[in-house]
């Protein structure tokens, strides 16, 4: 789909959008609150209908009933390689070289650390700048305990010498929702004689990835943004076939053990992307993430992007047409460069959030200026965006947002 020019006065325009949208069936795959315009599913994804369902029956009869039975009878034990092949599918990963698990943070400090062991070598960790507090802790920590400088770079402008050994960046910038060049980027530091790790945070669920394709040498991501697996669900690593046998994971527990009901006293890696695992799986998040999972059910991620670059083009449209209050994209219009969010900025951007949640639209605010409003295509409706951006032009045309009660308080948790 082109450029919209979709005015603040034609909703009916974003209706015919509706009537003829080819993911339209998902929503009914979701339980969206009456009356709430959701754009924060780039932080904590909407609750798929399948989920309470399979979480009730993990509780009430795989626990309560079967106990212990269940690591084998109800297939518990092997939730990791069987959550991960499916979200492998989605990120472009053939089966057996996902595993699901621990968090974002756990998982990335177990691929950094394997990456840069795969060369011994050289002696730098590439990071961005921008990227999310937690990469860039974790990149200065494997730094300090492997010996090696973690350094800032702009993806940008990426230069890879010769001591490079890790290129550590997130596809999609969490604060400006920029897309970078992963293609470009991977080529760059592999012709450097690099390995390369993805954040798929901000990626997996809201755009095509093949990594598979790409020839990436790990990648990581959460489960609970795009792909709507509950608040604190378990992150995801991918490790390719051709790594396995030569990673040397850091955080060797018992589960990624060789034959871990034999107790051995020493370590053995399993065999495959088994050796990934760590600890016991957090069994009723799990089961939660793969019940979310089956939302994508015969639904085509190219379809996906398609959609979610439209809403994006009509957000961008809407935003520009409220220029005269201040009000700025950041996120680049080119369809190439964005991933599934559109970020505004405004000196004002954490009242206006306050206040559009008031008026029933959720997005979400980065500090110092940024409104950040998420585009999860398979729940959003073209009028959902619509009707967010009328809302802000009203509160932007009345004031609203200057009331007293929308004023920071320094001490909140800001989501
Ligand atoms: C790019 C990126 N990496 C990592 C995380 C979070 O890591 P964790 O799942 O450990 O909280 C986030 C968001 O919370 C993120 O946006
Ligand atoms: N993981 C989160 C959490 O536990 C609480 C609040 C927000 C989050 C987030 O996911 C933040 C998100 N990664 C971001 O892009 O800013």
């Amino acid at each position: 789909m082109g450029r919209m020019t979709l005015g603040p006065e034609d909703r009916t325009a974003a209706e015919a959008l509706d009537a003829r949208d080819p993911l339209a069936f998902a929503r009914g795959r979701f339980s969206v609150p009456e009356g709430v315009v959701y754009l924060d599913g780039n932080s904590l994804g909407a609750l798929p209908s399948g989920v309470r369902a399979a979480v009730l029956d993990a509780v009430d009869r795989q626990w309560g009933q079967d106990l212990i039975g269940s690591w084998n009878g109800n297939g518990w034990w092997t939730l990791p390689e069987r959550v991960g092949d499916r979200i492998g599918a989605l990120v472009g990963a053939a089966p057996g070289q996902t595993i699901c698990g621990d968090s974002t943070s756990v998982q990335l400090f177990q691929a950094l650390t394997a990456a840069a062991r795969l060369r011994p070598d050289r002696r730098v960790l590439l990071t961005d700048a921008a990227n999310f507090p937690t990469d860039q802790y974790l990149a200065d920590a494997v730094a300090r305990l492997l010996g090696l400088e973690a350094r800032r770079v702009d993806p940008a402008a990426l230069e890879v010498g010769p001591d490079v050994a890790v290129v550590a960046l997130s596809a999609v910038d969490y604060r400006t929702g920029e897309l970078w060049d992963v293609e470009e980027i991977t080529r760059k530091a592999h012709a450097a004689g690099a390995v390369v790790v993805w954040d798929l945070c901000h990626a997996a669920g809201a755009l095509p990835v093949d990594l598979d394709g790409l020839g990436a040498d790990a990648a990581v991501g959460c489960t609970y943004k795009y792909l709507n697996g509950g608040p604190g669900a378990p992150a995801w690593l991918y490790l390719p076939r051709r790594h396995q046998q030569a990673a040397d994971l850091p955080l060797t527990g018992w589960t990624g053990r060789a034959d871990p009901f034999g107790l051995a006293g020493a370590y053995e890696p399993a065999e495959g992307v088994a050796r990934a695992r760590i600890g016991t799986p957090p069994v009723l998040s799990m089961v939660a993430v793969e019940a979310a999972l089956d939302v994508w059910d015969g639904v085509d991620l190219a379809a996906v992007r398609a959609k979610s670059l439209a809403l994006g083009d009509l957000l961008i449209t809407m935003a520009d047409g409220l220029r005269e209050y201040g009000l700025t994209v950041v996120t680049p219009r080119a369809g190439a460069r964005r991933g599934s969010q559109v970020s505004l900025r405004h000196e004002k951007a954490y009242e206006l959030g306050q206040a559009l949640i008031t008026r029933g639209v959720v997005g979400d605010f980065r500090a110092p200026d940024l409104l950040r409003l998420g585009l999860a295509p398979l729940y959003l409706r073209y009028v959902d965006v619509w009707d967010a951006m009328h809302a802000l032009a009203g509160i932007l045309a009345a004031n609203e947002h200057e009331a007293p009660r929308y004023r920071r308080d320094q001490t909140a948790v800001v989501t």
